[in-house]
């Protein structure tokens, strides 16, 4: 296994999520957690929640109910903190800075880690220039893990391929230190090939140790890679547990999967 997939992956536990958004309640008490080297899949028709899922486990919404990281209540920390615990998001939109590289656009999710500054620049230009080809190369490597050739590193974004363009997205969100995984329809859009690549890149993950969670619409896809999911429906739990015991939960077939989406 390729050890730069290696990761010390966290836990992300919720329990008892409420988001009202005036008189329609989007979430309601809604529990699930995620653990280091597991992929949790949400799933539910349109409208169920499952964003609604992510903004109030990220604090990014008002909400009730407590949100966990590795067992310390995180349920007040501002988003920004969290990203610095480790808890990263995704968004189904690729949204990259377009008129950046494809290599420029990681350097620059990185560069808090192992960035140069100005001042530094000034008074140390030798350290400050290694720092600065160190932080090229961990650039360069976090592109390459998940399956972004050189040839594409001196693309912009909306010069790529579609499918190239979902894992940079992907590998954005992970940049370096990302222990939790959040990503909203990865599989958006992909074809065959792609979507083969994506359960690659995203078991690699899984088995480097990443805590990974999945709002997805395929199906196959979530069946395939998931150890556990959660059904939404109408803001609720429908259920909880395995792909086999969802597959044969009563309740989800007669709500969700038996319907043609
Ligand atoms: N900011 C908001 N203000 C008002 N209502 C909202 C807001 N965000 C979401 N909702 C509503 O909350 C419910 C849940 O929305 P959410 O986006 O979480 O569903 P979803 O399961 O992610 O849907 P989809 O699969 O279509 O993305 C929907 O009825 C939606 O219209």
């Amino acid at each position: 296994m390729n050890t730069m997939f290696q990761t010390d992956g966290g836990t992300l536990r919720v329990e008892g999520l409420r988001v009202a958004f005036g008189a329609l309640v989007a979430l309601d008490d809604v529990s699930w957690e995620v653990n280091p080297g597991e992929i949790l899949g949400i799933i539910g028709p349109n409208g169920a929640g499952k964003s609604t899922c992510y903004n109030a486990a990220t604090n990014m919404v008002q909400r009730t109910g407590k949100v966990e990281i590795d067992g310390r209540d995180v349920s007040t920390m501002p988003a920004s903190r969290l990203a610095a615990l480790g808890l990263r998001r995704a968004f189904q939109q690729n949204a990259f800075f377009t008129h950046l590289t494809v290599l420029e656009n990681m350097i620059a999710v990185i560069q808090p880690q192992h960035g140069t500054s100005l001042l530094g620049t000034i008074l140390r230009p030798l350290s400050e220039h290694r720092r600065a080809v160190h932080t090229r190369q961990v650039a360069e490597a976090a592109l390459k893990n998940m399956g972004i050739p050189p040839e594409f590193h001196h693309r912009l974004p909306g010069e790529i391929p579609y499918g190239t363009q979902r894992m940079l997205s992907i590998a954005l969100a992970n940049g370096t230190g990302a222990r939790i995984l959040l990503l909203d329809e990865p599989a958006a859009g992909l074809g065959g090939e792609d979507m083969r690549e994506l359960c690659d890149r995203l078991l690699a993950l899984r088995a480097g140790g990443m805590a990974i969670v999945v709002i997805e619409h395929h199906m196959d896809l979530v069946m395939q890679i998931t150890d556990r999911i959660v059904v939404l429906d109408r803001g609720r739990r429908l259920a909880y547990g395995t792909p086999s015991e969802i597959r044969h939960d009563p309740d989800v077939l007669e709500a969700y999967l038996g319907r043609d989406e």
